[in-house]
């Protein structure tokens, strides 16, 4: 179960040569487009790596080829369900709008499926807090058509880019609308300290899925009342622990706020966010969520298994519940 993955941070080191091939005049070499084992990065250097691969990825053939390979690729590594999430981008050089952004997003999820790639795929549009209000509120009326039109596809509303940039209160009317018009939010929060104001604000809509949550707890700068409000709601995490250790905002393995919210039996699942970027994969995340804090197979299992709950595709649960049930003995004995 992947719930947060970002497209143009998924795109991985195979992907990454086959663009550069077919722009060689843009001079980008790998180091440009990923952080490496060992390496860290501010989050602000994170920011500049995404620009270079939106130079990358720039017209509807890149956007195509790019989303097959990354659904694909998690597909490969034996993600049943995910979520991909994506803000749409207008290039006025190759003639990219926002809404063949999605459109084309969209085919490459359906010709995965007509392939026979073994994924179900649901997609999130996403808000680039950058961009201001005025475009979010933008973006909320084209993530409404496209889940009116794309029989399900589109499922929810993700709200990410630099958390340093622009306030939370100026999306809450978008946000706002996204919700009642049955859209499912998924919204990065307390990814860096000092936001509580703003999440105590964004927690009041509230959201369907919190992405990151890192500085929410007291022990870190957040508050009771923040935890509370997330408790109260149910609200799962998405956590992503290679991406906060490498982005720094978490100092070790050992001190991700997996464990708090784990050990509180509070809906936690673990996602890549950015896989091509942070150089991992969903296993990975789970072999590390594991060896760091000790976790059995079963308790591995369980988590992967409790994710299923927390999709914004209610439609398929009882599905996915299905094929847990018919995986679990192929995979190990309990
Ligand atoms: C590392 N933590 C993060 N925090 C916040 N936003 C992030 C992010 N990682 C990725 N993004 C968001 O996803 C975009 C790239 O994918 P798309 O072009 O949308 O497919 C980034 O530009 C940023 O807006
Ligand atoms: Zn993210």
């Amino acid at each position: 179960m992947e719930l947060h993955a970002h497209l143009n941070g998924s795109v991985s080191f195979s992907t990454i040569e086959k663009l550069v091939a077919r722009k060689p005049h843009l001079n980008i070499e790998h180091g440009m487009t990923a952080i490496r084992s060992g390496q860290r990065r501010t989050l602000d250097e994170c920011f500049q790596v995404f620009k270079v691969i939106h130079q990358l990825v720039d017209t509807e053939e890149d956007i195509l080829m790019v989303a097959k390979d990354v659904i694909r690729e998690f597909a490969a590594d034996g993600v049943k369900y995910l979520e991909l999430r994506s803000t749409p981008r207008k290039e006025k050089t190759t003639g990219m709008t926002k809404r063949r952004y999605v459109e084309t997003v969209i085919e490459a999820i359906r010709q995965c499926k007509n392939e026979g790639v073994d994924i179900e795929v649901r997609f999130l549009v996403a808000v680039d807090r950058r961009n201001g209000a005025e475009v979010a509120m933008e973006t909320v009326k084209l993530a409404e058509d496209f889940m009116l039109s794309t029989g399900g596809l589109v499922v929810g509303l993700d709200l990410s880019g630099d958390p340093t940039v622009g306030h939370g209160r100026d999306f809450l009317p978008a946000l706002q609308k996204a919700k009642n018009c049955g859209l499912k939010l998924s919204l990065h929060l307390s990814e860096v300290p000092s936001q509580a104001d703003e999440s105590e604000l964004l927690l009041n809509i509230p959201p369907d899925r919190i992405g990151h949550g890192t500085f929410l707890h007291p022990e870190v700068g957040g508050s009771q009342s923040l935890v509370d409000k997330v408790r109260k709601h149910n609200t799962p995490l998405e956590l992503c622990l290679t991406s906060n250790v490498k982005g720094q905002t978490v100092s070790s393995y050992s001190q991700h706020h997996f464990l708090y919210w784990y050990q509180m039996g509070h809906p936690s699942v673990i996602c890549t966010d950015d896989k091509g970027v942070f150089c991992t994969d969903l296993s990975q995340e789970y072999q590390l969520a594991a060896s760091t804090f000790n976790l059995s197979q079963e308790d591995m299992w369980t988590l992967s298994h409790k994710a299923i709950d927390c999709t914004f595709a209610p439609d398929l649960q009882q599905q996915l519940h299905q094929k847990w049930l018919e995986l679990q003995p192929t995979l190990f004995q309990l």
